[in-house]
């Protein structure tokens, strides 16, 4: 047998083996989606089956796009195209429009509110930039569930729209953006799904060539797919039924974005003959998360029973603390914080994760007034930081001319000359970031292979940022619930755990708190060792809040659940 599958459990690796016809894996939180993929993939390279340029590895974040790359490569995969929806449908676009139509592809528009403001200008409207974002936010969703606009203008009598524009507003407003964009040769970013999938279907010679290209079909993260991907998606299939979906119908957190775990759910009546594979054992998290986790989930469409690989019996329970005021939620937040990391916790191993933006800037000056350097996911992104950019250039240049120093002294140099000590600054704030970016790429040089090149070590810089595969920084992450989808710390700190915050107050409707649910349980699946949830009994203005009614879901059985964490 091949050795990458050796190093999968017995559930993996039977996913793993499945290499033709239609597969479905239903994989629980921390189960090792992402490794059974890439390892199904490069075994498949690896035995003959697939020839590598004729896989393409689906995803929806370039950010996954990234990882999966890289993992594919280090696997000896590195041929295989793994790209986002979007990213596969723009480069056939690209290659095929100026065969057929002619002339260059159509620009990309890179968002709607300019247009869509000309388009309110041009009908008189006086709408301001929070409409024009309501606006947008119709359009996508029409768009990427195949609305047409006169359907929609039957179904938005009971949408929440934007205030003082009323259904006919709203249509008019989209049909005229839509006219706009046509004038000025331009698409958005769901025309180019929209004008590929009408491509492939139109063009039989186009179908043809990209079915030839591509046999065979990976999707990760499957119960994201919204029905225009997953149009798309049956476009490249064709008639074959190569296609392996790996996906958690608890991790549908983009309902908004069109995501539907339906057809996740619906493979198996879709193709009869598909081998299903349920992964549920999890290699993240200890017992007494993964109960908490599944009783949040339990009887829920989809959820699926985790247990704990390592059964270490002695995991300690989640807490749950309640606190007098925001403030002191972000204080408490923070002094346990600082307790973890006393305990020789490194900072990059916690993270506090919150439901809305908002709530992250308190907590990040809670922990700055105690000495602690936190980064914001979302926030500036890495390779955008000025002092970052400085040394890619810097070192690019030298890879070009040269430089007679070995690759961690070239780096170390570049950082010296920026601002970079060896020892770190004792202030906090944008100082303290400025060393931890420089801090983190030298040590990006400290643990490059022996004989990396400069060369090498900046193309690598590139496809890193190319693919927002940051480098870790040693500072305790501060996200959302929904950047943090994917990510993994040792310890985790929930936030704003009450009624209004989490369900989120415009949450209305069973299906919209199953969502908050889903929110809450990708939250709680993201931590390895420890898990501490907070919620604040006071709001703005004073207003008194409820407990989330998730927490006492969590809370049966849950002997620590209530008290105050020890000291
Ligand atoms: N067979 C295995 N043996 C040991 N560790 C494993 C195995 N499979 C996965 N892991 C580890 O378990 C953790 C979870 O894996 P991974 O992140 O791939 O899970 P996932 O299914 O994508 O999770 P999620 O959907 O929650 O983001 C990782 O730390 C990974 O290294």
């Amino acid at each position: 047998m091949s050795e990458l599958l050796d190093g999968l459990d017995e559930q993996q690796r039977e996913a793993a083996t499945r290499l033709l016809g239609p597969v479905c894996i239903l994989a629980g939180a921390g189960t090792g989606k992402t490794r059974t993929l890439t390892h199904r993939i490069a075994h498949g390279v690896a035995t003959g089956v697939y020839a590598p340029d004729r896989v393409m590895a689906l995803t929806f974040t370039t950010r996954a796009a990234g990882e999966l790359r890289g993992r594919l490569r280090a696997l000896g995969a590195g041929g295989v195209a793994a790209r986002t929806f979007h990213s596969a449908a723009l480069a056939q676009l690209s290659f095929f429009w100026p065969q057929l139509v002619g002339g260059r592809t159509p620009e990309v528009l890179p968002g709607k509110a300019r247009l869509l403001g000309q388009a309110a200008e041009s009908l008189r409207m006086r709408v301001d930039s929070a409409v024009l974002r309501d606006v947008a936010a119709e359009i996508e969703w029409r768009k990427v569930r195949r609305i047409p606009l006169e359907e929609y203008g039957r179904i938005a009598v009971s949408r929440a729209l934007p205030p003082g524009l009323g259904v006919g507003g709203v249509v008019e407003l989209q049909q005229r953006y839509e006219d706009l964009k046509d004038e000025q040769r331009r698409i958005d970013f769901e025309d180019v799904l929209l004008v590929t999938a009408g491509m492939l279907d139109a063009e039989r010679r186009v179908a043809e060539q990209v079915r030839e290209q591509y046999r065979f079909f990976v999707v990760d993260e499957y119960q994201d797919v919204s029905p225009l991907q997953q149009e798309l998606l049956e476009l490249w299939l064709g008639p074959r039924t190569d296609l392996c979906v790996v996906g958690d119908a608890s991790q549908t957190i983009y309902s908004f974005a069109g995501a539907s775990s339906e057809y996740l759910l619906g493979f198996a009546s879709r193709y009869p003959d598909a081998t299903e594979v349920r992964l549920q054992r999890n290699h993240r998290s200890t017992p007494a998360i993964l109960a908490a986790a599944n009783r949040l989930m339990r009887g829920r469409p989809g959820a699926l029973e985790l247990v704990a690989a390592d059964g270490d019996a002695a995991s300690a329970e989640p807490t749950v603390t309640r606190w007098d005021s925001d403030a002191d939620e972000a204080g408490g937040v923070a002094e346990a914080v600082a307790a973890q990391l006393a305990a020789g916790v490194a900072p990059e191993r916690i993270a506090v994760l919150y439901r809305v933006n908002a709530q992250g800037g308190v907590l990040e000056k809670a922990l700055a007034d105690r000495g602690i350097s936190s980064r914001q996911q979302g926030g500036t992104r890495f390779f955008e930081l000025d002092v970052v950019r400085r040394a890619v250039l810097e070192l690019t240049s030298l890879s070009r001319t040269g430089s007679p120093k070995g690759l961690y002294e070239t780096v170390a140099d570049v950082a010296l000359s920026i601002g970079w000590t060896v020892q770190p600054p004792d202030s906090q704030g944008a100082v303290r970031e400025r060393w931890e970016a420089l801090n983190a790429l030298v040590e990006l040089a400290d643990q490059a292979s022996e004989g990396t090149t400069l060369a090498e070590f900046v193309a690598e810089l590139q496809e890193r940022q190319s693919s927002r595969h940051e480098p870790t920084m040693a500072s305790v992450a501060l996200s959302t619930l929904h950047g943090a989808k994917g990510l993994e710390w040792d310890h985790v700190h929930v936030v704003g755990l009450s009624e209004g915050l989490l369900p989120i107050s415009h949450a209305r409707g069973f299906e919209a708190i199953d969502e908050e649910r889903r929110l809450l349980y990708v939250g709680l699946t993201r931590a390895r060792r420890t898990l501490a949830l907070h919620w604040s009994a006071e709001g703005l203005r004073s207003r008194p809040r409820e407990p989330s009614r998730f927490l006492a879901e969590l809370r049966s059985g849950t002997p620590g659940a209530g008290r105050r964490p020890a000291p």
